[in-house]
């Protein structure tokens, strides 16, 4: 079981590390975003990423701060500074983005947040570390050639650590886990818009725990919270 710094602790991209999994959700209101966040929570997963992709991400973003201190929530898909504002407003304690924009980066930085970018190319890596950046997530994984792609990225950046995230699911997110540069991978797979349509939260919460046991899995020499992936991460 992760347990998720108080509200109001300071928050670094370390405690991504120790989830070791990073839920990323899509919710169209505010009450299936809670219904959600209590589901993953009761796997073992107090980690979710709400994404400002609809209407409602920001009231979801507020609802999980407000009513889950036990769940550490960021926001995703956050492409502005105007959109880091919103999310850290909101209770966000990270922030996500697809790909890596300096101006997010900074608000990110002014807002006391830490920020995970995306990258897809060494160049982008390259931009990451200019920035001051020690870890970054890759996306879209999956496409840009799985752990593969993971493992040809560290060499020539050691010390960087990654969070794939696009296209990952169950039956992938080990082999990701195992690589000593992955910090932890994302993926929506745990709360699948399909389950939350059907309200299946039980589903949702069988699927977060079957992640914590995949992590750990792939993760074995130290165990789950303090495991190689779990390493410290300076923003
Ligand atoms: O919203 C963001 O910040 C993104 O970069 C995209 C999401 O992380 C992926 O869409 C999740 O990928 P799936 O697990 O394949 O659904």
């Amino acid at each position: 079981m992760t347990t998720a710094p108080a509200t109001g602790a300071p928050v670094d991209l370390s405690d991504l590390g120790t989830a070791g999994v990073v839920p990323v959700l899509v919710v169209d209101d505010a009450a299936t975003g809670l219904r959600a966040a209590a589901a993953l929570a009761d796997g073992g997963l107090p980690v979710v990423e709400v994404t400002f992709r609809t209407a409602a991400a920001r009231d979801a973003l507020a609802a999980v701060a407000a009513e889950r201190p036990d769940v550490l929530v960021g926001a995703g898909t956050v492409i502005t500074a105007a959109q880091v504002d919103a999310a850290v407003d909101a209770g966000a304690r990270f922030v996500v983005s697809p790909g890596l924009s300096v101006a997010v980066v900074e608000r990110c930085r002014e807002r006391g947040v830490p920020v995970l970018p995306g990258v897809a190319t060494a160049t982008d890596v390259i931009t990451a570390l200019d920035l001051g950046l020690h870890a970054v997530k890759l996306f879209p994984a999956s496409v840009v050639g799985g752990p593969s792609a993971v493992k040809a990225l560290s060499a020539p950046f050691p010390g960087l650590r990654f969070v794939p995230t696009g296209g990952i699911d169950a039956s992938s997110a080990g082999d990701y886990l195992a690589l000593p540069s992955v910090l932890a991978v994302g993926g929506s797979w745990m709360v699948e818009k399909s389950l939350l349509a059907a309200g299946d939260f039980d589903e949702v919460a069988r699927r977060a725990r079957a992640a914590v046991e995949a992590a750990a899995a792939a993760r074995p020499t130290t165990g789950a919270g303090t495991s190689a992936g779990a390493g410290a991460v300076a923003r």
